[in-house]
């Protein structure tokens, strides 16, 4: 007996074995099935998790997938390799074969056992299947002493019938008795009994640890597994992301954490490095091209987001208010507080102040405005577009004296563009229209209508703060007057409305100016007129 049967064989009761299929179940149900390049890199990254058994393919189904088995076993150490095999002699020799290399190794074998696949796929009796059963695992045995034999569908298969299987397979050598929900179809409380049944009814149970593979075709395979469990089966067969076919598997991070996080409940552990998870779920999303769903438990983008107010001001007072696991368990440096128009002023006020600003800079409430004004507008808002307000803050005081409050562009395809501005100016409201070659030329005009102050328009610039179609448009300018330049900014989600923004910002900037040298002229008599000191002088 090799160290890695003791083992098992020595497994302490509260010790859950981690049969990882990733890279046999979960692959095959691929678009498009993987390079043995690929599939020796996913096999590291899934030996990094420290999973008990690894099945790592189907020797006999191509010469590619013979060479990866064969690869994986030469180079991958920790987990035990396994390869799957039917109750086919050929089958079995090539599986045996492929593993020779590993430092441990399993053979599975399998044939269904359930009335369904009985009659119509292997047309064949139970009777039958029990003698290719006895048959191969006594084969698998001569090259390997760790064999496992999966009853395919035992779900469905009557648990008289069951019974018979399990017991003749045990009888015939094999360490381990899987009892696959092959399609999806048990529940919880139903696979528990099926479970007990065996553990009551079969007399050699207790010389083979007893597995569970559940697939997620009614959503219920890591349900189903963790009930089994309870009825005291020791072995999960499961895939990283719950890939697998059609539905999936039971998800391999999902039993690992409900293991882990409800240890109040089962008292049971596992071997996996938790810490391994959220980046062995990344590779395999990408290597096998199959994306995790961002509600996906424990590895999707949102399983550590939080997005609504109440949430976020629960989090921020102690994470547990609505964390059942700490991101860093699974390898995530922190959560993340999404900002929506959900959000509130607790995590806004945080935020600012994660990005430096102090809470005696700006005042909360009118903040928290201008933010759901955003939001709304935008959805998502980021980093960047706070600080894009607190500089729109900078740029727009509430004193300013010209400040924009309508503003209508029309462009269309090889005609002149129209705007239409309408204007606050101390107690006044005034609007313009004008045309121009585009929509800011014409706004520019309506405005100089309006003010009467034509500026000589030196620079335009327009960037984009942050990222994608949702990102905040920026316009800079330079203009000139009276022999002076006047660097003025504007933001906003419309660029024709940053681009109005900027220009009234230099009209402010020049006001303000004005005014000031008025009060000089009327208390003090300057020396010489000049606009320096003028903050957005260029
Ligand atoms: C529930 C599961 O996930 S089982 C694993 C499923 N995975 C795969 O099938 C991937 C690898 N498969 C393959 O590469 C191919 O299907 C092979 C190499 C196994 C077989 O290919 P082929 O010989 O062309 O047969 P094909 O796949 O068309 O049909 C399957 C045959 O295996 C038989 N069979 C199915 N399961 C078993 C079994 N456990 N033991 C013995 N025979 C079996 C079927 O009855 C059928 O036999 P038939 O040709 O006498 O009707
Ligand atoms: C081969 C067996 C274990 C299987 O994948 C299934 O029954 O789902
Ligand atoms: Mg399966």
């Amino acid at each position: 007996m090799d160290t890695h049967t003791e083992k098992l064989e020595g497994t302490p009761q509260d010790r859950v074995i981690i049969f990882d299929t990733t890279l046999r179940d979960g692959e095959q149900a691929l678009r498009a099935s993987l390079s043995r390049r690929a599939k020796l890199e996913l096999a590291h990254a899934i030996a990094r998790l420290n999973v008990d058994v690894m099945e790592v393919g189907f020797p006999v189904s191509s010469p590619e997938d013979f060479m990866s088995v064969q690869e994986i076993a030469n180079q991958v150490r920790g987990p035990r390799i396994c390869g799957l095999a039917r109750a086919v002699e050929n089958d079995i020799i090539q599986c045996a074969n492929a593993l020779k290399s590993a430092e441990q190794s399993r053979i599975h074998t399998f044939i269904a056992t359930s009335p369904i696949h009985l009659k119509h796929k292997l047309r064949m009796s139970l009777e039958q299947a029990k003698t290719s059963a006895i048959g191969s695992i006594k084969l698998a045995r001569q090259y390997c002493d760790d064999v496992e034999f999966s009853c395919e569908d035992a779900a469905r298969t009557p648990i008289d019938d069951l019974c018979f299987m399990v017991d003749a397979a045990i009888e015939a050598g094999a360490r381990t008795i899987n009892l696959p929900d092959t399609v999806g179809y048990t529940t919880p409380q139903e696979y528990a009994f099926m479970i007990e049944q065996l553990r009551n009814r079969v007399p050699n149970i207790n010389k083979a640890i007893l597995s569970v593979h559940c697939h997620n075709d009614l959503g219920l395979a890591v349900a189903n597994s963790m009930a089994a469990i309870q009825a005291g089966a020791r072995q999960i067969e499961c895939t990283v992301n719950g890939i697998g076919e059609r539905a999936g598997n039971c998800s391999l991070e999902e039993v690992a954490m409900i293991i882990n996080t409800r240890k109040d409940l089962y008292n049971l552990s596992s071997g996996i490095k938790t810490q391994e998870i959220v980046r062995t779920s990344h590779q395999v999303a990408q290597i096998c091209n199959m994306p995790v769903q961002a509600n996906k438990a424990i590895v999707g983008d949102n399983a550590f987001a939080h997005s609504s107010g109440i949430h976020q001001d629960g989090v921020l007072k102690a994470e547990n208010t609505y964390e059942i696991i700490k991101p860093s368990q699974v390898g995530i440096k922190a959560n993340e507080l999404n900002l929506t128009s959900r959000s509130g002023r607790h995590v806004i006020a945080h935020r600012l102040t994660t990005l430096g600003y102090s809470e005696q800079e700006y005042d909360l409430d009118q903040f928290y405005q201008q933010f759901l004004n955003l939001a709304d507008k935008k959805g998502a808002v980021y980093d960047y577009d706070l600080e894009a307000l607190m500089y729109n803050n900078l740029l727009e005081q509430a004193d300013d004296h010209y400040q924009l409050s309508f503003l209508n562009t029309t462009t269309t395809t090889n005609q002149v563009s129209s705007a239409t501005v309408a204007l606050r100016m101390g107690d006044q409201s005034t609007s313009e229209a004008a045309t121009g070659n585009g929509p800011v030329e014409a706004t520019y005009k309506a405005i100089n209508r309006i003010t009467n102050t034509p500026l000589n328009l030196v620079q335009y610039q327009l960037s984009a703060k942050g990222e994608g179609e949702s990102a905040i448009g920026q316009v800079d300018i330079v203009v000139e007057s009276a022999g002076q330049r006047y660097h003025g900014a504007g933001l906003a989600t419309d660029i024709v409305e940053a681009s109005a923004k900027a220009y009234i910002n230099v009209l402010n900037l020049l006001h303000r100016a004005e005014q000031i040298e008025q009060a000089k002229q009327q208390n003090v008599k300057p020396t010489q007129t000049s606009h320096q000191g003028v903050s957005h002088e260029a």
